[in-house]
């Protein structure tokens, strides 16, 4: 099947969506997998990362397809990803060095491996991803006790 505007290559819940966004980016399955495998190695030789995927992931296969999924999700609106990335990141205690390390690596795999367009579209969105991600984090490590208690100066 050759893909046009209304037939994407890839399963889509939204195909005329994803036919265009596949048109602007040069994104397709075949790029955003090697984005993801590409990365990942990068991240399995990091001394900053790595330790903390290695105590969490022995079987790397299905993280790396989840992963494509995600993507796929994230920059084709396929609809293909389905999990929730809060609850299973607010366990690891990661903290700004980690999240810079990781957008550099990222951002040097997606220039690496996709257009110029494909690489900035993902990029933003791994950039806003990573701060939400980063806030929820960071909410979910403060002890009750960090919170500051704001005084309305009536009360005073
Ligand atoms: C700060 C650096 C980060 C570290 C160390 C990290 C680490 C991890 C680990 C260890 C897992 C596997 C969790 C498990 O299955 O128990 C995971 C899953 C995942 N990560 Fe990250 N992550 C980081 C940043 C990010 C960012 C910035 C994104 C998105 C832009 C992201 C997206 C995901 C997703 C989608 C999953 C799969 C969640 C699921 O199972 O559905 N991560 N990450």
């Amino acid at each position: 099947m050759v893909a046009n505007a209304s037939t994407p290559a890839i399963a889509s819940a939204r195909p005329e969506m994803t036919a265009a966004l596949m048109d602007e980016t040069g994104l397709d399955d075949d790029v955003l997998r090697e984005l993801v495998h590409r990365f990942y190695d990068w991240v399995r030789a990091d001394p900053v990362l790595a330790p903390i995927f290695v105590a969490r992931i022995t079987d790397w296969a299905p993280h790396l397809d989840r992963m494509v999924a995600f993507w796929s999700s994230v920059t084709l609106m396929t609809g293909r990803y389905h999990g929730r990335p809060v609850p299973k990141h607010a366990p690891l205690r990661l903290g700004s060095a980690h999240f810079d390390r990781w957008l550099a690596l990222f951002r040097t795999a997606a220039r690496y491996v996709c257009t110029p367009a494909g690489a900035e579209h993902v990029i933003a969105r791994a950039e806003r991803i990573a701060r939400s991600l980063h806030m929820a984090c960071t909410d979910a490590c403060m002890a009750p006790g960090d919170i500051p208690v704001l005084r309305s100066a009536a009360a005073e």
